[in-house]
């Protein structure tokens, strides 16, 4: 697969007269290849719009390399932008325009063929509501305008800076279909967020970023299983016999109010078989996979716990081959406020 974005390296350090030397972005890598839904996650002020600024020349970077559809940036940018749509700072709009209006003035403005105008708005499914004035539009109908703006040219890739941000749940799930649909027509995208669910739930591949540096990255359900402590929650009606027999056996159990907790255990048959040889029969047995909040809040240290979601359909993650945790920021994390 082609690599459409790559950065390696990136540093960034601001200078403010108040807060004087804050580095931003320090050493970070990415690489989004053709194809992909990538998301980018971090906690606040981990240096998302950092990066994505310094990779569209918005901002100048300290070191590092980056490349866009394999144009060195910020220098031959240009050559690409044509194939480029971004969202990384908030769009403004005239109010008193319509959305048709609005687009037509970017159409004209960027030599792209009224003809497309239409075709966005059904992309973005603002068509029925293109002659309203685009102030009277809640904030998702305007991420959708924004969205429509920035697929004018038809682009190879779309950056997308936190797309969801102050959406409604009705307005994330639009958002969500968009970008699944984008994806369908064979874009790929980029997705900074910082709502673990909706990455989960709309991107196949993920980096994560916490204070500055890449601490995970690769297909989402590798860094899942990456994470993965072969957990089983079960359910039994003596849970103390039960604890008993299973430690005897050389498992880890431990016990929680209604059920037990298994860990490192790869076949289930193992459980039900030590409890069922002395006529303890399993009620239930679920494993627990680690899901991407629970990875992501382990990564960026901002809680000491691994919450765990239960996942019904017993399949197990694909193999871990292609991710890559970065041990060295794991362990000099700095716990976020
Ligand atoms: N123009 C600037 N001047 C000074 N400091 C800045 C500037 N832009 C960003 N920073 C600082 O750089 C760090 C990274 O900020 P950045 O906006 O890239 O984070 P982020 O991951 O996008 O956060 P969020 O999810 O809140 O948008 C923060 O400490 C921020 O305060």
């Amino acid at each position: 697969m082609s690599a459409v974005i790559e950065i390696s390296g990136l540093r960034k350090t601001f200078h403010t007269l108040r807060q004087g030397r804050r580095v931003a972005v320090d050493g970070f890598d990415l690489l989004v290849e053709a194809g992909q839904v990538h998301g980018f996650l971090g906690p606040n002020g981990s240096g998302k719009t950092t990066t994505l600024r310094a990779l569209l020349g918005l901002v100048r970077a300290d070191g590092g390399r980056m490349s866009v559809l394999g144009a060195e940036s910020p220098d031959r940018l240009p050559e690409v932008a044509g194939r480029v749509g971004a969202i990384v700072e908030s769009p403004q709009f005239f109010g008193n325009f319509t959305a048709r209006r609005t687009l037509r003035l970017l159409a004209l403005a960027g030599g792209v063929p009224t003809s497309r105008i239409d075709e966005v708005l059904d992309q973005v499914g603002l068509r029925d509501r293109s002659e309203e004035r685009v102030k009277g539009y809640s904030l998702g109908m305007k991420q959708r305008l924004a969205v429509a703006s920035a697929l004018l040219k038809q682009p190879e890739l779309l950056i997308l800076d936190e797309p969801a941000n102050g959406l409604d749940p009705a307005g994330i799930r639009e958002m969500r279909d968009l970008v699944r649909s984008l994806a369908a027509a064979g874009v790929t995208v980029l997705l900074s967020s910082h709502i673990l669910a909706e990455i989960q739930l709309i991107c196949d591949h993920v980096t994560i970023i916490s204070r500055g540096q890449r601490v995970a990255h690769g297909r989402v359900d590798d860094v899942l299983a990456g994470f993965d402590q072969h957990e089983w929650q079960v359910r039994v009606a003596e849970p103390e016999r039960a604890v008993e027999l299973l430690g005897r056996a050389g498992l880890s159990v431990t016990a929680h109010p209604g059920h037990l907790v298994v860990a490192g255990v790869d076949e289930p048959e193992l459980i039900s078989r030590t409890l069922g040889e002395q006529g303890l029969w399993v009620r239930e047995l679920i494993p627990l996979r680690p899901d991407l909040e629970s990875v992501f809040l382990e990564l960026t240290g901002t809680t000491p716990h691994l919450p765990r979601q239960v996942d019904g359909s017993g399949t197990p993650p694909a193999g871990a081959d292609d991710v890559v945790i970065d041990l060295d920021a794991r362990e000099n994390r700095e716990v976020d406020a």
